[in-house]
């Protein structure tokens, strides 16, 4: 077993030493990057039967924390720790810069969500000469459910990855669309440093032709104390941005921003003080994006003032945007209108301190010029979908039997998939397959209607099974194991790429 060779050559080298040896790790199947030393043991990753495992040589107290079978060698020991839960907890107490940290609301960051668990190479590979903070442990609960992997596994697979990559920059991990206190509480407990709070279930849609007196009539409803307290606050009152861009409060605006927001802030509130019995900072993201309408400037000067009157600490908002921000494809709208809302969205959220948060942010890169320019960095923008759609690029370029299999399935569960995704493709929209060759396939993931369509029926590809066998997952990740360098060339040049056009990459 080659790794057993190479450990016979390296306990006992000295920590300068480690740097030559490292030069032909690979040649022994092993991470070189991932090579360290603790006290008197040795560390580092490598592959043992086609499985990575975590090699530790020399006894010691990091040793004997490790779980896993023991070998006796000439004059030494080592243990072979599988990549479980219960090791990766002790990777993160002795390597801490394996363990996430929060952002903070300086620099800008990214969200890089990986739903198989694979793509953080590519990702290190991709921000490590950048400025951003990446978040390299992101997924939803939408996402986990769909692809059956809990928080643990995401937060595990990362520390994993940013040892055997060496990468000491740090990250931070988010619980991404959380929308209740057994979530968060879950969430916080395992080591998020991020919390995503998803407000929709507290949020009042209206229709748009609601009368005045309906509105009057819901918003008396409310208890006398808030509505006082409000309307003390903003009614027929304006307030002057920096720009001198006026947000005005008059009574239908105010009646509806009140009644669409006010039990939003209450939600807030109720987790905020799970967050501040953390001993720890954590970050603090209030999503209200996935609503029908646009937040008007208002709207989040409301949202964002009232966070701050009842003292809720954020780091970052995620608004919805005019125009319309679909899963893994650019912008669709109008560009002027969207950078004269934006322009305020970014005023308002430098006014309380806080990031604006680009969900949906996979592939936006009409937009990216104008959300560079106007946040100066106060952003975050979030992605994920691009990175599974990269992995199938793989798949086009080097499986087309493969992919061919996948993209039909696809087709089959579509409907299913717009029960979680709001896309507008239609299935008459989406290509062919039999009308194009192997050597078209890849060409696919240029167009809008097969990216949409392979994005939202993530889960039920990875998930798909017959007769309780899997149909594509166990062929998928071997696929990947295989072409790991390709997969990982592609995210990171994909992801730079997004980074160039937001300006965050010199
Ligand atoms: O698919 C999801 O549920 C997440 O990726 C979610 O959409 C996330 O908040 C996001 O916006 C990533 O682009």
């Amino acid at each position: 077993m080659p790794w057993r060779d190479f450990a016979e050559e390296l306990v006992g080298t000295s920590k300068e030493a480690i740097k030559k040896l490292a030069e032909y790790a690979e040649d022994y199947r092993i991470y070189p990057r991932s090579i360290n030393k603790k006290g008197k043991s040795f560390f580092f990753l490598a592959k043992v039967e086609q499985k990575k495992k975590l090699i530790i040589l020399n006894e010691s107290k990091y040793f004997a924390a490790f779980s896993g079978e023991i070998e006796e060698f000439a004059g030494f020991k080592a243990k072979i720790a599988p990549l479980n839960n219960e090791n990766a907890e002790k990777l993160r107490k002795f390597f801490p810069y394996t363990a996430p940290k929060t952002l903070g609301n300086k620099n800008p960051s990214i969200g890089l969500g990986d739903r198989l668990g694979l793509a953080t190479p590519g990702h290190i590979d991709a921000v490590k000469e950048s400025e951003v903070m990446p978040v390299f442990a992101q997924q939803s609960v939408r996402e986990l459910n769909l692809t059956n992997r809990s928080f643990k596994d995401v937060i595990d697979d990362v520390s994993w990855a940013v040892f055997q990559e060496g990468y000491e920059d740090g990250f931070a991990a988010d619980a991404d669309h959380l929308k209740n206190k057994t979530e968060v509480e879950k969430a916080l407990k395992i080591g998020y440093t991020m919390i995503t709070l998803d407000c929709t279930d507290y949020i009042k849609n209206f229709s748009q032709d609601i009368t005045f007196q309906e509105l009057k009539t819901e918003y008396e409803e409310i208890a006398d104390y808030l509505k006082e307290g409000l309307e003390s606050q903003y009614l027929n009152k304006t307030f002057v941005l920096g720009s001198n861009h006026e947000l005005e409060y008059n009574k239908i605006n105010f009646y509806k921003i009140v009644l669409t927001y006010y039990q939003v802030i209450e939600f807030a509130k109720e987790i905020y003080h799970l967050i501040k019995k953390e001993e720890k900072e954590i970050d603090f993201e209030i999503s209200i994006d996935e609503t029908f309408l646009p937040t008007s400037p208002e709207a989040h000067f409301f949202v964002a003032n009232e966070l701050k009157r009842n003292g809720i600490k954020i780091n970052s908002l995620a608004p919805k945007f005019v125009g319309s921000f679909e899963k893994g494809i650019d912008y669709i709208g109008s560009l002027d209108k969207f950078e004269k809302h934006f322009k305020i969205h970014a005023e308002i959220a430098e006014r309380f301190g806080h990031k604006l948060s680009i969900h949906s942010g996979s592939d936006k890169f009409s937009l990216y010029p104008i959300i560079g320019h106007y946040t100066k960095g106060r952003v975050h923008v979030k992605t994920a979908g691009t990175s599974w759609l990269e992995a199938l690029r793989v798949v086009a370029k080097n499986n087309p039997s493969l992919f061919r299999e996948i993209y039909y399935y696809a087709l089959n569960k579509y409907k299913e998939a717009k029960e979680y995704y709001h896309v507008n493709t239609e299935l008459a929209d989406i290509p062919d397959l039999a009308k194009l060759s192997d050597k078209e396939l890849p060409d696919l993931l240029e167009n809008n209607e097969a990216r949409q369509l392979l994005h939202i029926t993530y889960g039920f590809i990875i998930e798909a099974k017959k007769d309780n066998n899997y149909l594509f997952r166990d062929k998928l990740y071997q696929f990947w194991e295989k072409n790991d360098r390709e997969y990982r060339k592609a995210l990171e040049e994909h992801i730079i790429k997004h980074l160039k056009k937001l300006g965050f990459y010199n």
